[in-house]
């Protein structure tokens, strides 16, 4: 296993712009999640002093916060309201002395970075695999600017048809009603609706006191839009984790350097 990957390469190397690619001198083998630290720390170039900042949930996202605690330590960044998308991420913040806010003081965010579970070619997400996509959509909903942060193996031709979950957020009561309904509404594609559980076999229960069904699909979803809009309608469900339209930018870090695609444009590694 090798570490010699430093993502200060990348961050040092002035001739980037935030569209531009870096590439290591050589190929080096890494782990998942040297390269989720990759993308994080090259997102958290992005980050001013002053900024209202969306702080993600999930193993990238933890990279990026850490990094930022870093920095406001270094005194390299100062006057910074982090606005947590999670508990989780709550208390990692806090430990790490960045101060915290929520949406009620500041309903208009300069940044939010975040992981993802699937990245389709038009900067589409499913996110929430982690359990925090209400306040995750809610967040970087806000956000002027919306950073995904992933590694290679997250970006995928459609989201949501390769048998990996689609997580829809739905309250606890007659939740068998509302996994039916689900069910029933994406069985086009081939779907299958299960609980997501969590400890000693109990369902695991959202920072909002909520459920998760997990929708299986074999196949992709074609009108995202029309799904989405769908789902949403369906009494029972609070949100689900397709995020649509929302990337501004997404970080990929592969073994053969950082892509970065943003919405206009995109630009490739060789
Ligand atoms: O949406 C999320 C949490 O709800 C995460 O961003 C997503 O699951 C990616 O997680 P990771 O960075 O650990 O792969």
């Amino acid at each position: 296993m090798a570490l010699a990957y430093d993502p200060l390469f990348i961050a040092s190397d002035k001739a980037l712009s935030a569209f531009d690619v870096a590439s290591p001198p050589h190929p080096m083998i890494l782990t998942q999640d040297e390269l989720k630290r990759i993308a994080a720390y090259k997102a958290v170039e992005f980050v001013e002093s002053g900024m209202v900042l969306g702080l993600g949930t999930g193993s990238t996202a933890k990279h990026a916060v850490d990094r930022i605690g870093e920095l406001l330590r270094q005194g390299k960044l100062e006057n910074i309201v982090g606005i947590p998308t999670s508990k989780k991420t709550q208390e990692q913040a806090l430990s790490l002395g960045i101060p915290l806010s929520d949406l009620d003081a500041h309903p208009v965010i300069d940044l939010s970075i975040d992981g993802a579970d699937e990245v389709d070619p038009y900067l589409n997400l499913v996110k929430g695999r982690g359990g925090s996509l209400l306040r995750e959509k809610m967040i970087e909903g806000a956000s002027k600017k919306f950073v995904v942060i992933v590694d290679e193996s997250k970006m995928v031709k459609h989201i949501g048809g390769s048998k990996l979950a689609l997580p829809v957020e739905i309250v606890p009561f007659c939740w068998k009603f509302t996994a039916e309904k689900l069910r029933s509404l994406l069985e086009g594609y081939g779907c299958e609706a299960n609980l997501r559980l969590g400890e000693k076999g109990k369902p695991f229960v959202t920072d909002n006191g909520n459920y998760i069904v997990d929708m299986h699909l074999e196949e992709d979803m074609g009108d995202l839009g029309a799904v989405s809009d769908a789902i949403l309608r369906l009494p029972g469900v609070v949100e689900h984790g397709m995020f649509l339209d929302m990337a501004s930018t997404v970080i990929i870090a592969g073994e053969l350097g950082v892509k970065i695609k943003n919405k206009q444009h995109t630009t490739t590694s060789s």
